[in-house]
């Protein structure tokens, strides 16, 4: 999808990634709507903003993703201002393994309602002209990360979600599709709570886990992820596909056709249809 002239929707757009994501989709001319809790900061980067690009290039409204209103309104003031919605990033997201039932409703739950408002709003046959949603998932989307059991398990909702459903919205002609961005560590803030009590919840003892992931996986700055989220946005079809991104290589990730494909050679004998060894 070209970009010039597009509108975009970016959640968690205040800081990190989101903002980002924001600044390469406003330099390859698109406006955005930039949606985040963090009122004070979403203003300050509105305003710097505003500097470089122009008032009307971007629109902050603060917006809490868990709050079905908030983000219902969001999208709304969001159409009042641009007149459509092309592009959806579904970027806002919390590590947090003590309150965990926060992080599955910023990273799973609010991830879903907003994908829902944006096909609502895309699909064909409610008039609208389609469009591309791209959900922020993770290498944790991918694999099990031991530190973080549950922002693991949100994130391979994530995938797991937007593949399905990418191939329901082709089946259904939508004229939606759906993409996801899986990057490894990337200096942003959501590092430093990987360190803190708060965030280790149960996992405390495996302190120093992380460092040793970080030291395997490497560190991405927010700029590298930006140019992956672009060619992402950028590419033509590809519904349905998992861009992984890390420092050494971006690369799209390949599926087993079926889940059955992953079996190991050895099947139980107890396993039906299995052989007698
Ligand atoms: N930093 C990393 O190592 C990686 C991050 N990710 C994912 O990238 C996305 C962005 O993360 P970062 O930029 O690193 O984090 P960050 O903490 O720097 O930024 C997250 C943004 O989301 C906003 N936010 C949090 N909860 C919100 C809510 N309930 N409603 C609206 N906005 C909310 C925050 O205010 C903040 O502006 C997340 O989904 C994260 O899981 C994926 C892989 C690696
Ligand atoms: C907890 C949130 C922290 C930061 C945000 C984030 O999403 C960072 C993710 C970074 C890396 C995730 C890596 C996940 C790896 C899993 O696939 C593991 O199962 C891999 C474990 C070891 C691999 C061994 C090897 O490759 O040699």
């Amino acid at each position: 999808m070209a970009v010039n002239g597009k509108i975009a929707l970016v959640t968690g757009a205040a800081q990190g990634l989101g903002r980002g994501f924001c600044e390469i989709l406003l330099k390859n001319g698109a406006k955005v709507a930039l949606l985040d809790v963090n009122k004070e900061v979403g203003n300050d980067l509105k305003a710097s903003l505003d500097k470089e690009f122009g008032p009307d290039h971007t629109l902050f409204l603060t917006c809490d993703v868990t709050s079905e209103d908030q983000l219902s309104d969001a999208y709304q003031k969001t159409l009042e201002k641009f007149g459509k919605i092309d592009i959806v990033c579904n970027n806002a997201g919390i590590a947090n393994e003590r309150d965990w039932e926060k992080a599955v409703a910023v990273n799973l739950v609010a991830v879903v309602r907003s994908t829902y408002l944006a096909l609502q709003h895309m699909k064909k046959q409610n008039g609208g002209q389609g469009g591309l949603i791209v959900n922020i998932a993770s290498m944790a989307g991918l694999g099990p990360l031991l530190t973080s059991p549950v922002y693991t398990a949100t994130k391979h909702g994530v995938v797991g979600f937007s593949r399905a459903l990418a191939e329901a919205s082709e089946a259904c002609d939508f004229g939606v599709r759906l993409k996801v961005l899986c990057p490894t560590f990337v200096r942003t803030a959501i590092i430093s709570t990987l360190s803190s009590e708060e965030y280790m919840g149960l996992f405390s003892c495996l302190h120093g886990f992380t460092e040793q992931m970080i030291g395997m996986f490497g560190m991405l700055e927010v700029p590298q992820v930006a140019e992956a989220f672009l060619q992402l946005v950028v590419e033509e079809g590809k519904n349905g596909s998992v861009l992984m991104v890390t420092p050494e290589i971006t690369s799209y990730v390949e599926f087993p056709k079926s889940p059955t494909d992953v079996l190991s050679g050895n099947p139980s004998p107890s396993a039906p249809g299995s052989s007698p060894q």
